[in-house]
């Protein structure tokens, strides 16, 4: 179960630059998306640097047409010794087209020392290897 503190939300327009020739949010867009509000959830947890290291998941549940605003949530949802799963749910929304849920994606964050080494977290509320 994630943690409330540990969500942050990310909101964006999306306008033609962000689209694709079907006139919806390119993938690729759509990945750098979720993998910053990825980034700012796991940072925010760890309250160190993190980088990436992989992701475990994506799934692309349905279009955002442009003109919607696509809002992200992430949070941590499992914590290792300094690794974190970060999960990202995205929602398009407009007044013409409700709201829907389109992204889901789990990222694999790992938090790191100034010279870029794995170091450990200090947990803070979620219990280690905890799972949704
Ligand atoms: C046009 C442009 C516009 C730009 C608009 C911006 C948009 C977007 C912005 C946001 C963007 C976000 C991202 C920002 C930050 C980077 O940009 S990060 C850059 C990309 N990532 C990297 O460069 C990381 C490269 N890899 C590494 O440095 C090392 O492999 C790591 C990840 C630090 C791990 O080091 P290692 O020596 O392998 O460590 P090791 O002891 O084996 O493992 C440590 C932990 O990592 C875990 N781990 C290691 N590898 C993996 C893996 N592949 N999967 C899962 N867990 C792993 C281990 O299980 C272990 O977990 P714990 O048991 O400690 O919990």
């Amino acid at each position: 179960m994630a943690l409330d503190q540990h969500t942050i939300e990310l909101r964006e327009l999306v306008l033609p630059s962000l689209a694709n020739h079907h006139g919806s949010l390119f993938a690729g867009h759509g990945l750098q998306l979720m993998s910053k509000a990825a980034f700012l959830s796991a940072r925010s947890y760890a309250q160190r640097e993190v980088v990436m290291a992989g992701i475990r998941q994506v799934h692309f549940l349905a279009p955002t047409p442009i003109g919607c605003e696509l809002l992200l949530r992430a949070s941590v949802h499992r914590v290792g010794r300094s690794s974190m799963s970060v999960a990202v749910t995205g929602w398009a929304q407009a007044p013409d087209f409700g709201t829907q849920e389109v992204l889901q994606g789990v990222f694999e964050m790992v938090a790191i020392d100034a010279g870029g080494q794995p170091v450990a977290l200090h947990h803070q509320g979620i219990h280690k290897e905890s799972t949704p």
